[in-house]
């Protein structure tokens, strides 16, 4: 990228800064919430304590020594970080180490009674069972009678404004002021749907592959947008890059998807119509789900490995969902927000789209009078509130 001016590395140590927020404020609040969902014993709570002694005061500890992924996180910098306070290694990295830890401390990786219990699930059960849903699934009936071409614009709509309904974000209080004083006008920032649509034409055969953001009433939407294209032969196959363990509360792992398609399924209406299609889509594999360990990684997808590398070159597109993913797509910096986003998706081996609403400081490609007018309304919140949303696309 030799044209990209460089951009410091967003960090949390900055008080009063958002990542500073999340490390000082949502951290310890996603360890309470986690806490009262669940009848831990004894140890967890013990483990629980350390941890958010660890996180707000401590300093970053190694993981122990029979960790079945010890080399994977050294080889991601734990060596390099262990010993620092978590708020002085780059905000990426501290925030996904904290849902590694968070794991440990409630026994989800070791044998034994909690292993594989996602202590997230009761949370993105309710948004799933929501009378929300309902609303969004019922109204999945007025749009049968849409041309495709309408029904794949509003599909993408819903998937787009999908990552709005995020269970980490609503616990951070600052985000949801924000979103609540500037409704209700959220509006697209960037807009290259019809580039995306170019790439996906009725008759082209390829992969599609979505890097899937959250579980429940974004998961959903993805989804519905997924069987669309794959019914509407935009798509011949589909790829649904999901998380390989629970990660920043609602992130989707497989069950989250079979949790999705089974709600779709037994839904009234046009909805257990698409729920039919992705379930026989995943049985026969037009749809596949992958749960590449680098989904859950501290690093930006520049520094992907070759097996992904490959995968994501080979796709017709890869639609990257949600803040977090664009954050590890064009990287965790404070770019100045003029910086194009095709520069810094540059090394990315394929043609790449961002699908996002606007819930930190990184943001590319944005037009100067947009910034300016952004500004100039809003202040800074617009960065962060959850309420603005952008499509990007990289041929
Ligand atoms: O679910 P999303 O859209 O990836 O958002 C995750 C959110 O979590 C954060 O990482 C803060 O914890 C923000 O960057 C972002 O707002």
């Amino acid at each position: 990228m030799p044209s990209t001016p460089s951009a410091p590395v967003l960090l949390g140590n900055e008080p009063g800064s958002f990542p500073h927020s999340v490390l000082a404020e949502r951290h310890p609040a996603v360890i309470r919430q986690v806490r009262e969902a669940f009848p831990y014993g004894p140890e967890q709570h013990r483990a629980l304590d350390a941890l958010l002694d660890s996180c707000t005061k401590g300093v970053i500890e190694e993981l122990p020594a029979d960790a079945h992924d010890r080399d994977r996180w050294q080889a991601w910098g734990l060596g390099q970080y262990a010993g620092r306070s978590w708020f002085d290694v780059p905000w990426l990295w501290s925030e996904s180490y904290f849902y590694r830890r968070l794991l440990e401390a409630v026994g989800y990786f070791a044998p034994g009674p909690w292993q594989g219990i996602d202590p997230f699930r009761p949370f993105k059960l309710a948004e799933l069972d929501s009378p929300e849903t309902d609303e969004e699934l019922a109204a999945l009936d007025a749009l049968e009678s849409e041309p495709p071409p309408r029904r794949a614009a509003a599909l993408l709509h819903g998937s787009l404004w999908g990552n709005r309904a995020d269970l980490g974000f609503r616990l951070s209080a600052a985000g949801a002021q924000a979103a609540r004083a500037t409704q209700p006008a959220p509006g697209l920032v960037a807009d290259d749907s019809e580039t995306l649509w170019s790439l996906l034409p009725p008759s082209r055969a390829g992969t599609l592959c979505l890097v899937a953001d959250n579980a429940g009433r974004e998961l959903v939407p993805d989804l519905l947008l997924v069987a669309h294209l794959l019914a509407h032969g935009s798509a011949e196959r589909a790829v649904l890059h999901v998380k390989p363990y629970p990660y920043y509360v609602s992130d989707a792992t497989t069950a989250d998807v079979v949790d999705a398609v089974r709600r779709l399924t037994a839904a009234p209406g046009a909805a257990a119509g698409y729920g039919r299609r992705l379930w026989s889509a995943l049985t026969d594999g037009r749809l596949t789900v992958r749960a590449h360990p680098f989904s859950c990684s501290p690093l930006p997808y520049a520094a992907m490995p070759g097996d992904l590398r490959e995968e994501f070159g080979a796709a017709t597109l890869t639609v990257f969902k949600g803040d977090l993913n664009y954050r590890r797509l064009v990287g965790d910096h404070l770019w100045p927000p003029t910086t194009p986003f095709a520069d810094v998706t540059d090394h990315f081996p394929g043609p790449v789209a961002a699908l996002r609403t606007l819930k930190s400081d990184v943001i590319t490609g944005l037009d100067a009078s947009t910034e300016a007018a952004l500004d100039a309304t809003e202040g800074g919140h617009w960065r962060v509130g959850g309420v603005h949303a952008l499509i990007q696309v990289r041929p």
